[in-house]
């Protein structure tokens, strides 16, 4: 019998929700053990729900790493966050990051009186206790569990992974009785050409980041895998100025040409096999208002 005909097996979805930097990414990739969502220094780089899903005891927990919740005003900005709340409306689980050190700023707060609305089991993480003194937790948590009545709450640091068990094991009881939705060995459903765009994407960001703030985004055109075990992909960064284009191709197109070579290595890596990346870098005004680039971010076209 497989894993799946069992009838004590439980799956469900979780969503991870969060201000910006609260540290979803960094957390589902310590709970998933590898990378599948991109960690950044910078806020908003999740503007994609990038899938992790862990098997703790005879649960799968397929989790939905949300993009950060902030004042939207860009139409891009405004259906990254109708995204999040419909993907936490969904889910059998909401998980609520907080950034302890931070505590509860205004924005933090703007998230708790929405997340009031939303009628799903609900578990209140503290991130980067590695930060912070224990007193000051013990008094956040009072805090906050004033404002939204939260069903649990753990402490964690997703950084060192203190913590992030714990908080597992509640979820996997937490989940609804029934078979697994994924394969066993299936830590992400995020198609690899997906997460190898989010890679360039990352390159892009970690070597310009002041030049080229939000406007760009990148596609897999190609994947192609080769006789000779090798994979060709092409990629397309789209900029919506020919200033910004000149920018990523740099003097001599020595930009263009480090960001490939760092986004190829990693590639390679998640693709277990050699790669050659193909990088091309297009100007389309507005593509912020481009329908088309939405369906292929996998998000709503916000109309209005
Ligand atoms: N000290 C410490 N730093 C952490 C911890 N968790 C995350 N960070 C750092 O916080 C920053 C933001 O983490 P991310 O995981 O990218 O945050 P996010 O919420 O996913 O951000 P977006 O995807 O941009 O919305 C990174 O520099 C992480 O290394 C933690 O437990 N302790």
């Amino acid at each position: 019998m497989t894993k799946t005909d069992d009838t004590n097996t439980r799956a469900g979805f979780v969503a991870l929700i969060g201000a910006p930097n609260a540290g979803k990414s960094t957390l589902l990739n310590a709970l998933v053990g590898s990378k599948v969502s991109i960690v950044s220094h910078k806020v908003q780089t999740t503007r994609t729900m990038v899938r992790g899903i862990v098997i703790e005891d005879n649960s799968q927990i397929i989790f939905v790493d949300t993009p950060g919740i902030f004042k939207p005003k860009r139409r891009l900005d405004r259906a990254m966050v109708t995204s999040a709340w419909g993907g936490a409306g969904d889910a059998d689980a909401v998980a609520l990051l907080l950034d302890s050190r931070k505590g509860l700023d205004e924005e933090a707060e703007a998230i708790l009186v929405k997340l009031n609305e939303i009628k799903r089991p609900k578990i209140l993480v503290l991130n980067k206790i590695d930060l912070i003194e224990r007193s000051r937790l013990l008094e956040l948590t009072a805090k906050v569990n004033a404002l939204v009545a939260f069903d649990h709450t753990f402490m964690v640091s997703a950084l060192k992974g203190q913590g992030v068990q714990d908080f597992c094991k509640q979820l996997a009881s937490m989940m609804p009785e029934g078979p697994w939705l994924y394969p066993e060995d299936q830590i992400s459903d995020a198609p690899l050409r997906m997460l190898a765009a989010e890679i360039t994407r990352e390159k892009l960001y970690e070597r310009l980041h002041q030049e080229l703030p939000y406007q760009s985004t990148v596609e897999t055109d190609q994947w192609q895998q080769r006789p000779d075990g090798s994979v060709r992909i092409e990629q397309t960064i789209f900029v919506e100025r020919d200033s910004q284009r000149k920018i990523i191709l740099g003097k001599g197109g020595q930009t263009i040409k480090a960001i490939g070579q760092a986004s190829r290595r990693e590639i390679s890596e998640i693709a277990e096999a050699p790669v050659h990346l193909f990088l091309f870098v297009k100007v389309r005004e507005n593509w912020g208002d481009d329908p088309q680039r939405y369906r292929e971010m996998g998000l709503e076209f916000p109309r209005g």
